[in-house]
C-alpha cells in the first residue's frame, strides 16, 4: 500500500525503476532473526534471490551468512563485507576458475552437487596446499508442490546427488584427503507456501544424517535450504510467517547436541520489500482486447514470462483513493519488448488508465532486478530506495 506522498514523489522519477521499501526489509529481517534464535538456527541469505549491495548491507548487519551459487555472488557477499566464514558456495556446474576464487577467500563450505565435483574440488585443493570444508547437497526426491520449473529435489532434477549414489560418494569423501566433510545439504525447490512440505523434507535429512553416522561420518551441519513462499497475491500482508516456519524443523528435525541447523532463505527476506514502478505509454483499444503498454517489460521483471507468475499490478494514479470515481475496465498489461510473452498480467482489472498514470508491480524484492536483461539493448534498471526519497 503507498501513501499519496510516494505516489507524488515517483511521477518525479524517471520510470521504470524498483523500489525498495528498506524500512519493510528491516521488518522482516529483524523478524527472520527473532524466530530463529530461540532455536539456534543459523541463516544465510541466498544472494541470488537480490544481490543489490544496498540490501546486501543491511542483510550483513543482521548477522546473516551468505548463500552463493557462482564466484560473481562470493566476490560481492564479500566485497559487502560477509564474514568469510559464513559464506556457502553451491552450484552443480562450479568451474575451476570458480572453484579456485572461493578456496582463495577460505568460505565455510562448499556444496558438493557431484561425485566428480568432489575429485575436482580435492585436487584444486591439494595443488593450493588447503583442506575445504563440504557439505554433500542430496537430492532428497521430496516433492515441494511449487510451480515445476522451479522444483528442485525430484529425482527427475538436475541438482545434487541422488541417495543411490551416496555409498560411492562416501567411498570418495574417504579417499579425498584434502576435504572435510562437514555435514549434508537439501534445497528442494523455491515459493514454497505448502508448510507440511518442510516436514517430509525433515523426515529425509533425519534418515540421510543417520546414513552417514551409521558410517562413521560426523555430520555437524543439517543444511535444509531456503524455499519459503511468499504471498504474491497480498502484497501487504508482507512479513512471511517464520516462527511457524522455524517451528516445523524444530519439531520434526532430530538434532544433536553437536549439530548445527543451517537454512537458505532468498525469496522470504527480501520479496516483498520491492515494487517495480513504472510508467503507462500507450492505452490500445482492440475489438477483443483493451492493452496497456507500460515501459517496464519483461527485461525488467522476468518471472511473469519464464513461470506465468502472478505479480499484483497497481494502476497508483487513478487508485481509489486518488480517483473514486473511476470506472473499471479489463486490460491486458504489456511491456515494450518484440515478444508476445511479454506480458505481465492477462485480462486484468484496472481502473480506466490513462498515458502517463504509475503503476507498481508489486512483490518483486526477489528474483526481479537481478534477472533484468539487456535484450533489445534496454537500459540497465535503475533502484530506488526509500530512504533517498
Ligand atoms: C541451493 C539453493 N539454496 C537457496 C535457494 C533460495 O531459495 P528461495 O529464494 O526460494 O528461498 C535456492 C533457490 O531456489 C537454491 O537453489
Ligand atoms: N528465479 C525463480 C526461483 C528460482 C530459485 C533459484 N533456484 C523465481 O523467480 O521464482
Amino acid at each position: 500500500m503507498f501513501a499519496d506522498k510516494d505516489i507524488s514523489k515517483f511521477n518525479n522519477i524517471e520510470t521504470p525503476f524498483y523500489y525498495y521499501d528498506t524500512d519493510l526489509l528491516q521488518k522482516t529481517l529483524r523478524s527472520c532473526a527473532d524466530a530463529a534464535k530461540p532455536y539456534h538456527f543459523h541463516i544465510h541469505y541466498a544472494l541470488k534471490a537480490n544481490f543489490n549491495s544496498v540490501l546486501l548491507a543491511h542483510i550483513k548487519t543482521i548477522g546473516f551468512g551468505a548463500d552463493c551459487v557462482s564466484a560473481g555472488e562470493v566476490r560481492r557477499a564479500v566485497e559487502v563485507g560477509f564474514d568469510h566464514k559464513k559464506i556457502v558456495f553451491a552450484g552443480v556446474g562450479k568451474s575451476d576458475k570458480e572453484i579456485n576464487e572461493a578456496l582463495d577467500l577460505d568460505i565455510f563450505c562448499f556444496n558438493v552437487e557431484s561425485i566428480q565435483e568432489l575429485e575436482v574440488l580435492n585436487d584444486l585443493a591439494r595443488a593450493k596446499g588447503k583442506t575445504a570444508q563440504v557439505a554433500i547437497r542430496i537430492n532428497p526426491n521430496v516433492d515441494a508442490h511449487t510451480h515445476h520449473n522451479i522444483t528442485t529435489g525430484l529425482d527427475e532434477n538436475k541438482f545434487g546427488i541422488n541417495s543411490w549414489d551416496l555409498p560411492e560418494c562416501a567411498e570418495m569423501l574417504r579417499i579425498c584427503s584434502n576435504l572435510e566433510f562437514i555435514g549434508i545439504h537439501f534445497h528442494i525447490g523455491s515459493q514454497i507456501t505448502n508448510l507440511d512440505v518442510y516436514k517430509n523434507l525433515c523426515i529425509r535429512v533425519n534418515e540421510f544424517s543417520a546414513w552417514f553416522e551409521d558410517r562413521g561420518f560426523n555430520v555437524k551441519v543439517l543444511n535444509v535450504g531456503g524455499g519459503l513462499g511468499i504471498d504474491y497475491y497480498n502484497p501487504d500482508h508482507q512479513i512471511p510467517d517464520f516462527e511457524a516456519y522455524f517451528e516445523i524443523f524444530n519439531n520434526f528435525l532430530e538434532v544433536k547436541p553437536n549439530q548445527e541447523v543451517h537454512f537458505e532463505l532468498g525469496r522470504a527476506l527480501v520479496g516483498q520489500s520491492a515494487s517495480l514502478i513504472t510508467k503507462a505509454l500507450y492505452i490500445k483499444k482492440g475489438k477483443k482486447k483493451n492493452f496497456v503498454v507500460l515501459d517496464a517489460g519483461m527485461t525488467e521483471l522476468m518471472r511473469p514470462a519464464l513461470y506465468q507468475a502472478y505479480h499484483k499490478i497497481e494502476n497508483l494514479s487513478q487508485s481509489k483513493i486518488v480517483n473514486p470515481k473511476s470506472s473499471i475496465v479489463k486490460y491486458d498489461i504489456v511491456g515494450p519488448i518484440c515478444e508476445s510473452t511479454d506480458c505481465f498480467g492477462k485480462e486484468v482489472e484496472q481502473p480506466e488508465t490513462f498515458r502517463g498514470d504509475i503503476f507498481a508491480i508489486r512483490s518483486t524484492g526477489a528474483y526481479g532486478e537481478v534477472m533484468a536483461s539487456k535484450y533489445n539493448l534496454r537500459d540497465e534498471i535503475r533502484a530506488v530506495y526509500s530512504t533517498e526519497m
